[in-house]
Protein backbone atom coordinates (compact mmCIF):
# COMPACT_ATOMS: atom_id res chain seq x y z
CA UNK A 1 0.00 0.00 0.00
CA UNK A 2 1.55 3.17 -0.76
CA UNK A 3 1.18 6.39 1.55
CA UNK A 4 -1.43 8.09 -0.94
CA UNK A 5 -3.31 4.49 -0.93
CA UNK A 6 -3.27 4.84 3.08
CA UNK A 7 -4.11 8.67 3.06
CA UNK A 8 -7.02 8.05 0.95
CA UNK A 9 -8.69 4.95 3.25
CA UNK A 10 -7.77 6.97 6.03
CA UNK A 11 -9.70 10.23 4.74
CA UNK A 12 -12.86 7.64 3.68
CA UNK A 13 -13.39 6.99 7.30
CA UNK A 14 -12.28 10.38 8.94
CA UNK A 15 -14.93 11.75 6.16
CA UNK A 16 -17.64 9.38 7.13
CA UNK A 17 -17.29 10.45 11.38
CA UNK A 18 -17.52 13.47 10.00
CA UNK A 19 -20.48 13.24 8.46
CA UNK A 20 -21.96 11.31 11.23
CA UNK A 21 -20.99 14.39 13.66
CA UNK A 22 -22.27 17.62 11.31
CA UNK A 23 -25.04 17.19 9.22
CA UNK A 24 -24.66 18.80 5.93
CA UNK A 25 -27.59 21.26 6.98
CA UNK A 26 -25.69 22.54 9.72
CA UNK A 27 -23.06 23.31 7.10
CA UNK A 28 -25.35 24.99 4.90
CA UNK A 29 -26.73 26.75 7.71
CA UNK A 30 -23.25 28.35 8.48
CA UNK A 31 -22.38 31.91 7.71
CA UNK A 32 -19.47 31.55 5.53
CA UNK A 33 -21.31 29.40 3.26
CA UNK A 34 -23.29 32.10 1.93
CA UNK A 35 -20.09 34.12 1.21
CA UNK A 36 -19.19 35.62 -2.46
CA UNK A 37 -16.05 33.96 -3.20
CA UNK A 38 -12.72 35.17 -5.26
CA UNK A 39 -11.82 33.40 -8.27
CA UNK A 40 -8.54 31.93 -8.00
CA UNK A 41 -7.85 31.13 -11.86
CA UNK A 42 -8.53 34.80 -11.81
CA UNK A 43 -6.12 35.84 -9.03
CA UNK A 44 -3.54 33.75 -10.93
CA UNK A 45 -3.96 34.92 -14.32
CA UNK A 46 -4.10 38.19 -13.73
CA UNK A 47 -1.37 38.89 -10.47
CA UNK A 48 2.42 37.05 -9.59
CA UNK A 49 0.88 33.07 -9.90
CA UNK A 50 2.22 32.42 -6.58
CA UNK A 51 -0.20 30.27 -4.61
CA UNK A 52 1.61 30.36 -1.23
CA UNK A 53 0.55 27.53 0.83
CA UNK A 54 0.35 26.59 4.53
CA UNK A 55 2.08 23.57 5.54
CA UNK A 56 3.70 22.69 8.87
CA UNK A 57 4.60 19.22 7.99
CA UNK A 58 4.02 16.77 5.34
CA UNK A 59 5.16 12.59 4.79
CA UNK A 60 7.66 13.99 3.11
CA UNK A 61 9.02 15.99 5.95
CA UNK A 62 8.14 15.00 9.29
CA UNK A 63 8.55 19.28 10.56
CA UNK A 64 8.53 21.97 8.42
CA UNK A 65 7.31 25.10 11.02
CA UNK A 66 5.18 23.89 14.23
CA UNK A 67 5.73 28.00 15.87
CA UNK A 68 3.24 29.88 13.43
CA UNK A 69 0.10 31.43 13.76
CA UNK A 70 -1.87 30.67 10.54
CA UNK A 71 -3.66 34.31 10.58
CA UNK A 72 -0.10 36.09 10.65
CA UNK A 73 1.02 33.73 7.88
CA UNK A 74 -2.05 34.33 5.67
CA UNK A 75 -1.65 38.10 6.51
CA UNK A 76 1.98 38.07 5.58
CA UNK A 77 1.30 36.09 2.11
CA UNK A 78 -1.43 39.09 1.76
CA UNK A 79 0.59 41.40 1.64
CA UNK A 80 3.32 39.73 -0.37
CA UNK A 81 1.05 39.82 -3.02
CA UNK A 82 0.71 36.24 -3.92
CA UNK A 83 -2.27 35.23 -5.81
CA UNK A 84 -3.41 32.72 -3.42
CA UNK A 85 -2.85 30.49 -0.49
CA UNK A 86 -3.23 26.95 -0.25
CA UNK A 87 -4.40 25.66 3.26
CA UNK A 88 -3.61 22.23 4.05
CA UNK A 89 -6.79 21.09 6.13
CA UNK A 90 -5.67 17.69 6.67
CA UNK A 91 -5.09 16.69 10.23
CA UNK A 92 -3.53 13.52 10.86
CA UNK A 93 -0.49 13.63 7.96
CA UNK A 94 -0.06 17.23 7.78
CA UNK A 95 -1.11 18.80 11.21
CA UNK A 96 -4.03 21.04 9.51
CA UNK A 97 -7.34 21.59 10.44
CA UNK A 98 -10.45 23.02 9.11
CA UNK A 99 -10.07 25.96 12.05
CA UNK A 100 -6.77 27.25 10.20
CA UNK A 101 -9.16 27.66 7.08
CA UNK A 102 -11.51 29.65 9.23
CA UNK A 103 -8.78 31.85 10.53
CA UNK A 104 -7.12 32.54 7.36
CA UNK A 105 -10.57 33.57 5.78
CA UNK A 106 -11.01 35.92 8.79
CA UNK A 107 -7.16 36.93 8.61
CA UNK A 108 -7.22 37.97 4.56
CA UNK A 109 -9.66 38.64 1.60
CA UNK A 110 -7.63 36.88 -1.13
CA UNK A 111 -8.60 33.46 -2.75
CA UNK A 112 -7.90 30.62 -0.01
CA UNK A 113 -8.02 26.94 -1.78
CA UNK A 114 -8.76 24.01 0.48
CA UNK A 115 -5.95 21.25 -0.15
CA UNK A 116 -7.51 18.28 0.56
CA UNK A 117 -7.69 14.74 0.32
CA UNK A 118 -11.08 15.03 -1.30
CA UNK A 119 -12.92 11.57 -1.42
CA UNK A 120 -17.05 12.78 -0.78
CA UNK A 121 -18.69 15.78 -2.13
CA UNK A 122 -19.21 16.37 1.64
CA UNK A 123 -16.00 17.78 2.14
CA UNK A 124 -16.87 20.20 -1.25
CA UNK A 125 -19.99 21.57 1.32
CA UNK A 126 -16.96 21.57 3.95
CA UNK A 127 -15.16 24.00 2.44
CA UNK A 128 -17.34 26.14 1.07
CA UNK A 129 -18.85 26.57 4.21
CA UNK A 130 -15.45 26.79 6.08
CA UNK A 131 -14.38 30.48 3.66
CA UNK A 132 -12.43 28.33 0.81
CA UNK A 133 -12.97 29.98 -2.63
CA UNK A 134 -11.55 26.37 -4.67
CA UNK A 135 -10.97 23.10 -4.16
CA UNK A 136 -8.23 21.13 -4.87
CA UNK A 137 -8.97 17.19 -6.55
CA UNK A 138 -6.10 14.75 -6.65
CA UNK A 139 -6.73 12.85 -10.10
CA UNK A 140 -4.44 9.83 -8.91
CA UNK A 141 -7.26 8.87 -6.13
CA UNK A 142 -10.28 9.46 -8.23
CA UNK A 143 -12.69 8.21 -11.12
CA UNK A 144 -12.97 10.05 -14.27
CA UNK A 145 -16.71 10.24 -12.95
CA UNK A 146 -15.80 11.68 -9.45
CA UNK A 147 -13.59 14.09 -11.00
CA UNK A 148 -16.46 15.52 -13.01
CA UNK A 149 -18.82 14.65 -10.14
CA UNK A 150 -17.18 16.45 -7.68
CA UNK A 151 -15.77 19.33 -9.86
CA UNK A 152 -19.16 20.16 -10.87
CA UNK A 153 -20.49 20.58 -7.42
CA UNK A 154 -17.57 22.76 -7.00
CA UNK A 155 -18.51 25.23 -9.54
CA UNK A 156 -22.37 24.99 -9.04
CA UNK A 157 -20.95 26.22 -5.33
CA UNK A 158 -18.91 28.95 -7.14
CA UNK A 159 -15.75 27.00 -6.23
CA UNK A 160 -12.50 26.72 -8.70
CA UNK A 161 -11.33 23.78 -9.06
CA UNK A 162 -7.56 22.96 -9.46
CA UNK A 163 -6.76 19.27 -9.93
CA UNK A 164 -3.63 17.98 -10.40
CA UNK A 165 -1.67 14.96 -11.85
CA UNK A 166 1.67 13.34 -11.66
CA UNK A 167 1.23 11.32 -15.09
CA UNK A 168 -0.78 11.14 -17.92
CA UNK A 169 -3.57 8.90 -17.49
CA UNK A 170 -3.96 11.33 -14.41
CA UNK A 171 -3.60 14.57 -16.68
CA UNK A 172 -6.15 12.99 -19.39
CA UNK A 173 -8.87 11.93 -16.62
CA UNK A 174 -8.76 15.29 -14.87
CA UNK A 175 -9.47 17.57 -18.95
CA UNK A 176 -13.07 18.67 -18.79
CA UNK A 177 -14.90 21.96 -18.60
CA UNK A 178 -15.75 22.30 -15.05
CA UNK A 179 -12.39 22.12 -14.01
CA UNK A 180 -10.66 25.56 -14.10
CA UNK A 181 -6.82 24.96 -13.46
CA UNK A 182 -4.77 21.96 -14.16
CA UNK A 183 -2.17 21.37 -11.93
CA UNK A 184 1.05 19.46 -12.41
CA UNK A 185 2.38 17.63 -9.16
CA UNK A 186 6.51 17.59 -9.47
CA UNK A 187 6.35 15.48 -6.18
CA UNK A 188 5.93 11.55 -6.66
CA UNK A 189 3.43 11.19 -4.06
CA UNK A 190 4.49 7.13 -4.04
CA UNK A 191 7.79 7.85 -3.68
CA UNK A 192 8.31 11.60 -2.95
CA UNK A 193 11.07 12.10 -5.44
CA UNK A 194 10.64 15.52 -7.00
CA UNK A 195 11.54 16.77 -10.75
CA UNK A 196 10.40 19.90 -12.50
CA UNK A 197 10.84 17.63 -15.86
CA UNK A 198 7.15 16.73 -14.77
CA UNK A 199 5.44 20.25 -15.14
CA UNK A 200 7.71 20.73 -18.81
CA UNK A 201 7.02 17.15 -19.64
CA UNK A 202 3.46 17.10 -19.56
CA UNK A 203 2.08 20.48 -19.69
CA UNK A 204 2.19 19.84 -23.99
CA UNK A 205 -0.73 17.67 -22.96
CA UNK A 206 -2.60 20.68 -21.48
CA UNK A 207 -5.40 22.23 -23.48
CA UNK A 208 -4.89 25.86 -23.86
CA UNK A 209 -8.24 26.78 -22.08
CA UNK A 210 -7.07 25.94 -18.39
CA UNK A 211 -4.59 27.58 -16.14
CA UNK A 212 -1.50 25.59 -16.10
CA UNK A 213 0.19 25.29 -12.38
CA UNK A 214 3.44 23.52 -11.67
CA UNK A 215 3.06 22.07 -8.17
CA UNK A 216 5.69 20.69 -5.39
CA UNK A 217 9.72 21.57 -5.10
CA UNK A 218 10.17 24.93 -5.95
CA UNK A 219 12.41 26.33 -4.23
CA UNK A 220 14.01 29.57 -6.43
CA UNK A 221 12.75 32.14 -8.47
CA UNK A 222 14.96 30.55 -11.16
CA UNK A 223 12.77 27.39 -10.87
CA UNK A 224 9.85 29.89 -11.90
CA UNK A 225 11.78 31.64 -14.66
CA UNK A 226 12.75 28.24 -16.22
CA UNK A 227 8.37 26.79 -15.86
CA UNK A 228 6.97 30.01 -17.67
CA UNK A 229 8.28 29.55 -20.73
CA UNK A 230 6.92 26.28 -20.65
CA UNK A 231 3.27 28.20 -20.04
CA UNK A 232 2.79 28.15 -16.25
CA UNK A 233 0.74 30.59 -14.92
CA UNK A 234 0.55 29.37 -11.84
CA UNK A 235 2.88 28.35 -9.09
CA UNK A 236 2.37 26.00 -5.88
CA UNK A 237 4.82 26.65 -2.87
CA UNK A 238 4.96 25.38 0.01
CA UNK A 239 7.97 24.48 2.27
CA UNK A 240 10.17 27.00 0.60
CA UNK A 241 8.32 30.16 2.43
CA UNK A 242 6.90 27.95 5.21
CA UNK A 243 10.46 26.65 6.31
CA UNK A 244 11.14 30.24 7.04
CA UNK A 245 10.29 32.35 10.22
CA UNK A 246 8.45 34.68 8.29
CA UNK A 247 7.19 32.96 5.30
CA UNK A 248 5.30 36.28 4.17
CA UNK A 249 8.89 38.37 3.94
CA UNK A 250 9.70 35.18 2.14
CA UNK A 251 6.94 35.33 -0.61
CA UNK A 252 7.52 39.14 -0.80
CA UNK A 253 11.43 38.79 -1.35
CA UNK A 254 10.64 35.78 -3.96
CA UNK A 255 7.84 38.18 -5.52
CA UNK A 256 10.39 41.37 -5.66
CA UNK A 257 12.67 39.13 -7.55
CA UNK A 258 10.58 37.30 -10.08
CA UNK A 259 9.86 41.11 -11.39
O1 LIG B 1 4.32 17.11 0.53
C1 LIG B 1 4.21 15.88 0.71
O2 LIG B 1 5.09 15.19 1.28
C2 LIG B 1 3.00 15.15 0.25
C3 LIG B 1 2.91 13.78 0.46
C4 LIG B 1 1.77 13.08 0.09
C5 LIG B 1 0.73 13.74 -0.50
C6 LIG B 1 0.79 15.13 -0.71
C7 LIG B 1 1.92 15.81 -0.35
N1 LIG B 1 2.01 17.19 -0.51
C8 LIG B 1 0.95 18.01 -0.91
C9 LIG B 1 1.37 19.03 -1.88
O3 LIG B 1 0.83 19.01 -2.95
C10 LIG B 1 2.41 20.04 -1.51
O4 LIG B 1 2.24 20.41 -0.19
C11 LIG B 1 2.40 21.31 -2.35
O5 LIG B 1 2.42 21.05 -3.71
C12 LIG B 1 3.61 22.19 -1.98
O6 LIG B 1 4.80 21.45 -2.13
P1 LIG B 1 6.21 22.01 -1.61
O7 LIG B 1 6.40 23.37 -2.19
O8 LIG B 1 7.22 21.05 -2.10
O9 LIG B 1 6.12 22.07 -0.13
Amino acid sequence: MTILDKITSDKIKEVALRKSLIPLSQLEQSLLFGRQTVSLATAVKNGSGIIAEHKRRSPSKSVINHNLSVEDVARGYEKAGVSGMSVLTDGKYFGGSLDDLILARASASFPLLRKEFIVDEYQIIEAKAHGADAILLISATLSRKQIETFSKLAKSLNLDVLCESHNEDELHKSVMPSVDLLGINNRNLKTFEVSLETSKTLIKQIPDEFIKVSESGISSVEAIKELRPHGFQGFLIGENFMKTDDPGKSAKEFINELK
